[in-house]
């Protein structure tokens, strides 16, 4: 089957705040989820190609809008044209000289273009019967490799490097590929501690987390040092001191302002600090890096390319490298961001808090684990609990692990009534509000 795309359809999808999350981080308030949702139309019936891009209210129609230009280099290609050589496709999605203007590789073009990749990799998966992480899981080194575009990477990653550590991968394959679909990977949750819960919720929500089998839970931390002591210590006198706490300060901070604010939560033990500062400032990460060791420094989801990715790295400034699905240009560069975390030795542990990112980002990770990094020491990855009932195939948690979907694609497919009921403004959800 080689479906040939016939349309993009781009659809501006948001859930009011009232309706999914009650709580909130340092800097975003009141957050309408939202999705810059990418449908890619074929000549084949019931084959589509389903991407989305996480955003947050105001600035999803301008994520459509990027998603609707890119349509002249999709329409009239077939999957088979787009996927025998899926480092090239990738290139020349990235590099259109009009639109690359608006990036290179960043703002709403990259996240434009990351849909739309991730879209392609839904329909590549659905015509090829299988979940994304199982297409990529099965992939010979060189076919992995092929996906990947080196361009701006060769002073800290090479092809060749790449082949190595995907060939040095490749013993125990079978048995990590049987251990995602019977164990799953191990996760971690966020949903017991937005900031704006009261104390009460915080620890029966601590307690809750706990009982459902979660060894890893993350406080949003960053308005009030106070208040964030007070947090902390709750959340420690409920999970104990074996369980592992993790704090996101959501880029609230000056530099030598996490210094210090780090130093006074650094009693409670936190595993790592997550965005500490600018999500730009490589420099200032390994300033507070240097400044709160042992605590680690986390940092990606909105680290906009493979290229800032590299140079944390290469600084190294960060000790946890935090993809995420659709902020970068979709999987074949979350490929290569994988394969740099493993050549300097850092665990990856996506971001997922948003609309469908746990859906999408689970089959990232069991890539990581299945081809790339082997290991699963100090690896987890988030979860969050809300918004799931939207998608036809929603991930499967079970004791605090992610289990691998077996569904064909990439999951991130969403019920057509919730498309319909959520569309913005004439879904029923915005008409009632009105
Ligand atoms: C507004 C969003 O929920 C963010 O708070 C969320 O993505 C967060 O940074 C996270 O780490 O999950």
């Amino acid at each position: 089957m080689n479906p040939v795309i016939t349309g993009i359809k781009a659809i501006d999808i948001r859930f009011p705040t009232s309706r999914q999350l009650d709580g909130s981080d340092a800097m975003n308030k009141d957050p309408d989820y939202s999705a810059a949702y990418v449908i890619i139309e074929t000549d084949t019936a019931d084959i589509s190609g389903h991407g989305l891009t996480f955003t947050i209210g105001r600035g999803n129609d301008i994520c459509v809008a990027a998603i609707k230009a890119m349509s002249h280099l999709l329409i009239g290609k077939s999957l088979g044209d787009l996927t025998t050589n899926m480092g090239q496709t990738w290139r020349d999605l990235t590099g259109d000289s009009q639109l690359r203007w608006l990036g290179p590789d960043k703002g709403v073009m990259h996240l434009a273009t990351g849909a739309v990749v991730n879209a392609i990799w839904d329909m590549w998966g659905k015509v090829a019967n299988k979940p994304v992480w199982q297409l990529v899981a099965e992939m010979t080194p060189e076919q992995f490799v092929d996906c990947v575009d080196f361009r701006y990477l060769t002073n800290a990653l090479t092809r060749d490097d790449a082949l190595e550590i995907l060939r040095a991968a490749e013993p125990g394959k079978q048995a990590r590929f049987d251990e995602m679909r019977q164990q799953g990977y191990p996760a971690y949750t966020t949903s017991a501690g937005w900031l704006g819960y009261s104390d009460e919720k915080l620890r029966r929500l601590c307690q809750e987390a706990i009982d459902e089998g979660w060894n890893y839970i993350k406080l949003k931390v960053g308005v009030d040092v106070k208040d964030d002591k007070r947090r902390c210590a709750i959340a420690r006198d409920v999970i104990g001191a074996d369980r592992k706490l993790m704090i996101d300060a959501n880029q609230n901070w000056e530099v030598d302002q996490a210094i210090s604010w780090m130093k006074e939560l650094a009693v409670y033990d936190p595993w790592f600090i997550e965005e500490p500062t600018s999500p730009d400032d490589i420099l200032g990460h390994k300033q507070i890096r240097d400044g709160i060791s042992p605590i680690r420094v986390a940092t990606g989801e909105h680290c906009q390319n493979r290229i800032i990715f590299k140079q944390f790295l290469q600084a190294d400034a960060i000790d946890v490298v935090q993809i995420d699905s659709c902020r970068v240009g979709g999987v074949n560069e979350i490929m290569a961001i994988l394969l740099m975390a493993k050549k300097f030795n850092k665990p990856v542990c996506p971001h997922a808090g948003g609309v469908g990112l746990c859906e999408y980002v689970q089959h990232l990770s069991m890539i990581d684990y299945i081809c790339v990094s082997a290991s699963l020491e100090d690896r987890v990855l988030e979860y969050v609990d809300h918004l799931h009932e939207h998608f036809e195939d929603p991930c499967t948690i079970r004791n605090g692990r992610y289990i691998a979907p077996t569904a064909p694609g990439f999951s991130i497919t969403m019920k057509p009534q919730s498309i319909i009921d959520h569309t913005f403004p004439t879904g029923i959800v915005w008409q009632e509000g009105q």
